[in-house]
């Protein structure tokens, strides 16, 4: 019998690795070869199950990538953009199919991730779930069977350690609603309210960010008129969805040809 797919997990240590990590032992279709995390860590050269608090996996922390993602079919990377788009290159070099989660990536972020994926499969989301993936497609749907006189405002909220905003998540929604209108998002665009703002421009598509406790991820999509209004809702109760689809997606890409996908792709929406 051939071994299942080896993968390799990018800031194992961070709440999504870790997450991870445990959804890969628990999911009989995959093993982890790998552990990585950054540079002065100090779980580096420990073994990962017994630096999360476990049994001993076998499997040690390291910092070096190039070494790790050779062993590696795929590798899934929740880390920081600087750091993703380092392991994108890497990961085409390998030849592993390289699954995005990092949120909060630049224009130029977006096109170095492109370029790497002439070599090799890459799966970026903003959100693995498909709970959201599924409201991606709600929400292009009713944005276009309803005209302007509706509002559209994406609300999001997350724990108090999140660094971008708005969320990976909320920035998919506004894509799809402005693609379901007919219009770019960068045109219409409206994030980040304060002070005397004037009144909200019609057509405008409008993104608040809430931060606190631990909230693991809400999305809101309001669609607002005179006296009537519709409201879409995800809301994340734990990790496990965002890392079931993560390890989904590496399975999938395995004999996929070199070009990006998404998880519209993977779960076939
Ligand atoms: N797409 C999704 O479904 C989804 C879901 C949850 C989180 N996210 C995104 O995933 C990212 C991570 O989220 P988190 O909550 O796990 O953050 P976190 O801060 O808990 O974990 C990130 C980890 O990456 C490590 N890291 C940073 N630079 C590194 C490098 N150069 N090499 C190796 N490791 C490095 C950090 O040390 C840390 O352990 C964020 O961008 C977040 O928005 C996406
Ligand atoms: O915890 C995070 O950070 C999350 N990030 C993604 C986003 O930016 O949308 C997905 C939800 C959780």
């Amino acid at each position: 019998m051939s071994e299942l797919p080896g993968i390799v997990v990018t800031g194992a240590s961070g709440r999504m690795g870790q997450m991870l990590v445990r959804t890969i032992a628990e999911s009989g279709a995959a093993r982890l070869v790998g552990a990585l995390e950054r540079a002065g860590h100090d779980w580096i050269g420990r073994d990962i199950g017994e630096a999360m608090g476990g049994a001993a996996i076998d499997v040690l922390v390291t910092d070096d990538p190039v070494e790790v993602f050779a062993k590696a079919q795929a590798v899934i990377d929740f880390t920081a953009p600087a750091a993703t788009v380092a392991f994108a290159g890497l990961a085409a070099q390998a030849r592993a199919v390289h699954v995005i989660g990092t949120t909060g990536l630049t224009e130029a972020d977006l096109k170095a991730i492109n370029a790497a994926a002439r070599h090799a499969v890459i799966v970026r989301a903003g959100n693995m779930s498909l709970g959201v993936n599924l409201l991606v497609q709600l929400t292009k749907k009713v944005a276009a069977a309803l005209d302007e006189d509706f509002d559209i405002e994406i609300i999001e909220a997350h724990h108090n350690q999140k660094v971008d905003a708005p969320s990976g998540t909320a920035l998919m929604l506004g894509e799809a609603a402005a693609e379901g209108r007919g219009v770019k998002l960068a045109d219409v665009r409206d994030s980040g309210r304060d002070g005397m703002t004037g009144a909200r421009m019609r057509g405008n598509i409008g993104f608040a960010a809430i931060r606190g406790g631990d909230i693991v991820g809400d999305h809101d999509v309001l669609f607002a008129a005179k006296s009537e209004q519709i409201t879409l809702r995800h809301r994340a109760m734990d990790r496990t969805v965002f890392a079931k689809g993560a390890l989904k997606a590496a399975l999938w890409g395995q004999d996929k040809s070199p070009g990006e996908y998404d998880m519209v792709d993977v779960l076939g929406l």
